[in-house]
């Protein structure tokens, strides 16, 4: 069955949620990392994720799997693809969202592309093309101090503008609530102007809605859940896309086995629900200074890890405030210090699962990205949400067996998300 809509996501945890929001608003969809191998069995669905890990690597390396995943997906019947970005527009000077966009638009024989990061259900709005997370601009919010791309500016058509080579423009929210057809006339103004890229307002759901019918017409979008929810909606809206949620009742079969916890986010949110974790079970705070020294933090944690872990589930985390991340960096870099713990708590997962665990919660992007390469996974169905942007996983095609996951991104979930996870994968 030739699919609906296809998605490249710039990395793991927002892939999950994209999957998560389309299979919400009436889309069968499944969730795959990297272009599958094609003697993956995958179920029948109406849309596609497929998930990179180009957050953050060189802007060139970035536009070449998206293009190499687009063509995939058109190969599929993909009318559409959405770039999925996060909801906080994580990204440097340098790229990705810019660079990426305006290949996949090329590759498809151009149109100016709409892009919003709106997903209001997590508190992410546009008005007048400023981000707010939360009611704080994007420059003043949590992000202001991620560990690997610290977001300086609420302006996203200046902020896209710095990493494009052609003009940025935008769709104001007048426009945006003026309807489609109003939509539309913009988009095309704005290409009729020579502009590349527009970025489009959104505060409520209704908004993007109205933005997803657009987007529709056009070959490519980029944008985070919320665009999701209105392409999602549109495509349900067109009686073309075959039922809801298909998949999720596969998902949620048990696997049983053991259950850990591995978190390398420094978000404000994960920092929290660490805090609460530790009231309930066991956690370990990693040293990043010993991680960064050698190996032997890392055996010392699976060793601390496999000691408790037959009585009930653990946490491991390098998580750490803004001020040890920032003294961390001073002394290895940024990029040497967020590499080398993505690569350690990757370790630290993959021998969980070699002594039992098949219920695993991973938090942060690039964590997640690390830890589900490490062990292999091409796949997953979409279980049920555990909280707006992260559902339960179920493994497809996974060498060590069917296991459930969690990717959660570092920002999303309540303080009491890990207990609520583990709750929910049995
Ligand atoms: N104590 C620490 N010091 C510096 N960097 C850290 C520390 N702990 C984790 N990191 C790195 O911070 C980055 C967090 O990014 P990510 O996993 O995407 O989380 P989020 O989802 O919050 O953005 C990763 O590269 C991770 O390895
Ligand atoms: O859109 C979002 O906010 C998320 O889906 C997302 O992309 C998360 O990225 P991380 O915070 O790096 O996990």
């Amino acid at each position: 069955m030739p699919i609906l809509l296809g998605s490249i996501a710039d990395d793991y945890t927002g892939a999950s949620d994209l999957a998560n929001t389309l299979t919400k608003n009436g889309l069968a969809t499944v969730q795959t990392i990297g272009i599958p191998d094609p003697s993956l069995a995958l179920p029948d669905v109406d849309a596609v994720v497929v998930s990179l890990k180009i957050r953050s690597v060189a802007a060139d390396e970035a536009v070449d799997a998206a293009t190499k995943a687009e063509e995939w997906l058109r190969g599929r019947g993909a009318g559409h693809v959405l770039y999925k970005i996060c909801s906080t527009f994580d990204c440097t000077d340098q790229g990705n969202i810019g660079p990426v966009t305006e290949a996949l638009c090329q590759a498809a024989g151009g149109a100016t592309v709409l892009v919003t990061p709106a997903f209001p259900e997590t508190g992410r709005t546009v008005y007048l093309g400023h981000l707010f997370v939360a009611g704080q601009p994007l420059n003043e919010s949590p992000l202001k101090d991620h560990p690997l791309n610290p977001m300086h500016d609420a302006n996203l058509v200046r902020v896209m503008a710095r990493q494009s080579r052609g003009a940025v423009g935008l769709i104001d929210l007048a426009t945006v609530t003026a309807g489609p057809s109003a939509v539309k006339a913009r988009l095309d103004a704005l290409r009729a102007a020579g502009v590349s890229a527009a970025i489009a307002d959104a505060i409520f759901e209704r908004d993007l809605e109205t933005l997803g019918e657009v987007a529709l017409q056009t070959p490519v979008s980029t944008g985070a859940s919320g665009l999701g929810l209105g392409l999602a909606r549109a495509l349900a809206r067109s009686g073309r896309a075959s039922s809801a949620g298909a998949g999720t009742t596969d998902a949620m079969r048990p696997v049983g086995g053991l259950a850990a916890i591995v978190a390398g986010s420094c978000s404000a949110a994960t920092l929290r629900q660490l805090d609460i974790a530790e009231q309930s079970m066991p956690v370990l705070r990693l040293d990043p200074e010993k991680l960064l020294a050698g190996s032997d933090e890392i055996a010392a944690a699976i060793s601390w890890a496999g000691e408790r872990i037959s009585t009930g589930p653990v946490v491991v985390a390098a998580s750490a405030s803004p001020e040890v991340v920032s003294r961390l960096q001073a002394r290895h870099g940024r990029e040497a210090s967020g590499h080398a713990i993505e690569s350690a708590t990757a370790t630290i997962a993959s021998e969980l699962v070699a002594r039992g665990v098949r219920r695993l919660v991973v938090a942060g992007g690039e964590t997640s990205g690390a830890a589900v390469d490490r062990l292999a996974i091409p796949a997953f169905l979409i279980g049920p949400e555990i909280a707006p942007g992260v559902p339960v996983l179920r493994t497809i095609g996974n060498p060590q067996g069917d296991m459930l996951l969690a990717l959660k991104s570092g920002n999303f979930g309540g303080d009491d998300f890990f207990t609520a996870a583990l709750a929910m994968m049995r």
